[in-house]
């Protein structure tokens, strides 16, 4: 049994899912579950209609929801040449149901309408797939996720109850066929509302399979050769990592190297099942394996960057020291504004963090910390973290940029700066 997993990217156009369906065609194993996510930045354009639609704009949360349905339907019909064929009467359900929910949905809380609507993303893709496949002559089965992946109440970041979760999926997976499922969505335990997995966590999706269904591997098809040793976005000069260890792939991740969810791996690891990620442009191309270890090779220097953080510096008003009491505080209040931390400094009366606002509480924040504190703090500030440095490198990157901090262990050196 493998896993792979179809990101926005890989299905973000009519030509995109039918290079899905070459893929599918060319592997010998026919015993896969195929994750997908929504299509292209369907997911961004479902965030703007909740915005729109919490707000009370309903014009302009009808233009978006137009939208929505109109990328899909060209989609469709490039995909489908009956005009009578099934997928038409799927999707209108879907999106029926989708403005249903806004008609008839009294509440007022955000991440809870977020996450019963911006699974439609998933949920139109991985019909629109599935059918495609069948089209194209590839027998499948399209699984509801919602049905697999059970977790806790906490919408947008929803944790896995694992032990339901491995019961549902070992039920629900035909080992012995192809099956199509959604990435990112999960539904609650209580009562099947749906919850999502943060963004971006299709990733995490497949390897919650794999661990549940002991697969031989994952395989994440991607834009890219492989994981890089820097975000092409922002670096001209890369490399292709052949083979990293679950370690060095957790550290990438975590500090940032978007192209894989830092959730995936530990599962992963856990059983050692190795994971690809491969090219959807150059399928036969090897990618990087990710896998047991220690070492990453080539053995050369990474270079990651996460941008829009907040660097916050605190001091006490009295002069007095940032001990553990202080300290403690500041963290409560952290995680009770949901705020991801991504660094940390302190000295005898100061105390720095570096965060990510992902929810927007901000503002909530700076009023509970300024209480106790005396606070400074810089929005849009970037963190880039080099794994494995040379000193060069390092002067290079900081040459005419405005450091507000600077961090470094044995392997890693890390710079907030303000662009
Ligand atoms: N170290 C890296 N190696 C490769 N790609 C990276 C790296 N860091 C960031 N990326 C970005 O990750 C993107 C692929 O991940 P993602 O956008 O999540 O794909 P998808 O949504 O299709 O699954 C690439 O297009 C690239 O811009
Ligand atoms: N569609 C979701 C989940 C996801 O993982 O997407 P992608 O595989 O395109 O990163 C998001 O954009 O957050």
């Amino acid at each position: 049994m493998r896993i792979f997993k179809f990101g926005g990217a890989s299905v973000k156009d009519a030509d995109s899912v039918k290079n899905v369906a070459e893929i599918l065609k060319a592997t010998e194993d026919k015993n896969i579950v195929v994750v997908v996510s929504a299509m292209g930045k369907t997911t961004n354009l479902l965030e703007n209609v909740i915005a729109e639609y919490l707000k009370n704009n309903t014009a302009t949360c009808n233009e978006f929801v137009t939208t929505f349905k109109e990328y899909h339907l060209e989609i469709v019909n490039e995909l489908f040449e009956n005009t009578n064929h099934l997928i038409y009467q799927k999707t209108a359900k879907l999106f029926d149901k989708m403005v249903s929910f806004l008609k008839v949905n009294k509440s007022k809380n955000h991440a809870f309408v977020y996450d019963q609507v911006v699974g439609y993303g998933e949920l139109v893709s991985s019909t629109i797939v599935s059918e495609y496949l069948t089209e194209f002559g590839l027998k499948n089965e399209l699984l509801d996720v919602r049905k697999c992946i059970i977790t806790d109440d906490n919408h947008r970041d929803a944790s896995v109850d694992w032990k339901i979760t491995q019961q549902k999926i070992s039920e629900k997976v035909n080992t012995s066929g192809l099956s199509v499922t959604q990435g990112f969505l999960g539904s609650e335990n209580t009562n099947n509302f749906t919850t999502t997995l943060g963004r971006e966590g299709s990733d995490y999706t497949a390897a919650i399979f794999a661990y549940c269904l002991n697969a031989e591997s994952v395989t994440i098809w991607k834009d890219v050769p492989g994981v890089l040793n820097a975000d092409p976005r922002y670096f001209t000069k890369t490399l292709l990592l052949n083979r990293i260890s679950y370690r060095e792939a957790i550290e990438l991740a975590f500090y940032g190297a978007s192209v894989i969810h830092p959730k995936t791996l530990q599962p992963l690891q856990r059983k050692e099942i190795p994971l690809f990620v491969k090219s959807f442009l150059n399928p036969t191309a090897s990618g990087t394996c990710v896998g047991k270890g220690d070492r990453i090779d080539p053995e050369t220097s990474c270079f990651i960057l996460k941008k829009d953080l907040v660097l916050i510096s605190l001091s006490s008003l009295d002069f007095s020291f940032m001990m553990e009491d202080n300290i403690g505080d500041v963290f409560k209040w952290l995680y009770t504004y949901k705020m991801k931390v991504e660094l940390i400094q302190n000295s005898a009366i100061s105390f720095s963090v570096c965060v990510n606002d992902k929810f927007g509480n901000l503002e909530r924040l700076l009023a509970k910390l300024r209480e106790k504190f005396r606070v400074k703090w810089n929005e849009n500030v970037t963190l880039y973290t080099i794994r494995h440095f040379n000193p060069t490198e390092v002067k290079a990157l900081a040459e005419n940029k405005n450091v507000l901090l600077k961090q470094e262990s044995k392997e890693t050196v890390q710079l907030v700066i303000k662009e």
